[in-house]
């Protein structure tokens, strides 16, 4: 969406129900909001009933056995080979980033969301490739039930081709968030290692198979919401990219798929989440699966998430990696370019994981969430 001459496209006599200017924008600008406005009602309700005790469940890794010894690297690929086997999800401890750089990001994020609209509309596009792009709710255009979230989303690597377009206000967010992105791509390369070992392949396999790679960094701002069952944050999506490294603040929303539960991802201070995107199940010829999850809101609190997605470059062709196709194992996925895919997933409006299931190769449907899919990141 273009802005004309420092005027916000929204100034008209659209009100402050247009949902193009956002939650946020709704809630500032309606007290004592009890009610649900009826756009944001899913027809679907979201069962959002946690499972419980579930969350004690989702592995917790100590990321520093990947700098000890052989034996203790060899442990910790184990670990995280069966963290992505049976969840698709993992919780990293002592993950080599800086808690001030978090706090930082954290800060510079909720510093973004807190900007005027009209500064903030100066980022917002219909494009789904758009390097930058300020918007809420779902990711498409295509009609579907609003969901309760304002995103602000952009590349973070190969970082020359998109900083001179990332927000300037807060004036140190440039800065802010090149640190925090350039720590967390060393991060996601650290654990691909890993996976690559799990997988038994070569420690560097899937780090070789990115090429120059691509980081795409989603921040979401979920709004206190009148009546948080009736509508989500985020419906249920698997993530295009191969490894995802979500930082939040304290208040709780994250829902993982397990066994046909939804399970709540409980906030570990200084802990990250990592999980497997739709990358990963390509190149582990669907071994490992991508594993759908959705962020639930509340009534009281604004829960804030930076959701970095790592992938191979754009041009590059996904497919499952040769040394883990043989003759009992035959290919299980259609080669398609990542920006093919990426576009494909994007503008999804379907459910969780169908861009995905359009490229296997015996297109057997997987069982999916019954609401509209929103890819991250
Ligand atoms: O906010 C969250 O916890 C989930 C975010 C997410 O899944 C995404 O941006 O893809
Ligand atoms: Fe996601």
């Amino acid at each position: 969406m273009a802005l004309i001459a420092g005027k916000c496209p929204l100034d008209d006599d659209s009100g402050s129900r247009d949902p193009r200017k956002g939650v946020k924008y709704l809630v500032d600008t309606t007290p004592y909001m009890r009610v649900l406005p009826e756009e944001y009602v899913l027809p679907l309700q979201p069962k959002i009933n946690r499972m419980s005790a579930g969350s004690a469940a989702i592995p917790v890794i100590d990321l520093s056995g990947l700098d000890g010894p052989v034996e203790r690297r060899m442990m910790t690929a184990e670990a995280i080979a069966s963290a992505c086997a049976e969840w698709g999800f993992f919780r990293v401890i002592n993950h080599g980033i800086n808690a001030s750089i978090m706090e930082e990001m954290l800060k510079v994020v909720d510093g973004f969301f807190n900007l005027t609209l009209e500064e903030k509309m100066k980022y917002a596009s219909e494009d789904v490739m758009n390097p930058v792009r300020y918007g809420t709710s779902l990711n498409t255009s295509k009609p579907h039930a609003l969901h309760w979230r304002d995103y602000l989303r952009h590349f973070g690597h190969p970082i020359h081709t998109s900083f001179h377009l990332w927000p300037q206000n807060p004036s140190n967010y440039r800065d802010v968030a090149k640190e925090y992105l350039e720590e967390i791509w060393k991060l996601a390369l650290k654990i691909s290692g890993g996976i690559s070992k799990g997988l038994g392949l070569d420690w560097d396999y899937i780090e070789k198979s990115l090429g120059e790679g691509c980081q795409i960094m989603a921040s979401n701002y979920y709004p206190p919401c009148p009546e948080p069952h009736k509508t989500l944050g985020l419906a249920a999506h698997s993530d295009h990219g191969g490894i995802t490294i979500l930082m939040q603040n304290e208040v709780d929303g994250l829902q993982v798929k397990h066994q046909e539960k939804w399970v709540a991802v409980q906030h570990l201070p200084g802990s990250l989440v990592v999980n497997i995107g739709d990358y990963i199940e390509i190149l582990s010829n669907g071994k490992y699966k991508s594993v759908e999850h959705r962020a639930v809101v509340n009534e009281t609190r604004t829960r804030i998430s930076v959701a970095v997605g790592h992938g191979p470059e754009m041009t590059a062709t996904v497919a499952p990696a040769s040394p883990l196709v043989d003759e009992k194992s035959r290919i299980k996925y259609r080669p398609i370019t990542y920006k093919d895919y990426m576009r494909a997933q994007q503008s999804s409006a379907t459910r969780g994981k169908s861009p995905l299931q359009a490229i296997m190769t015996n297109n057997t449907p997987q069982k999916s969430s019954s609401i509209d899919s929103i890819p991250l990141s």
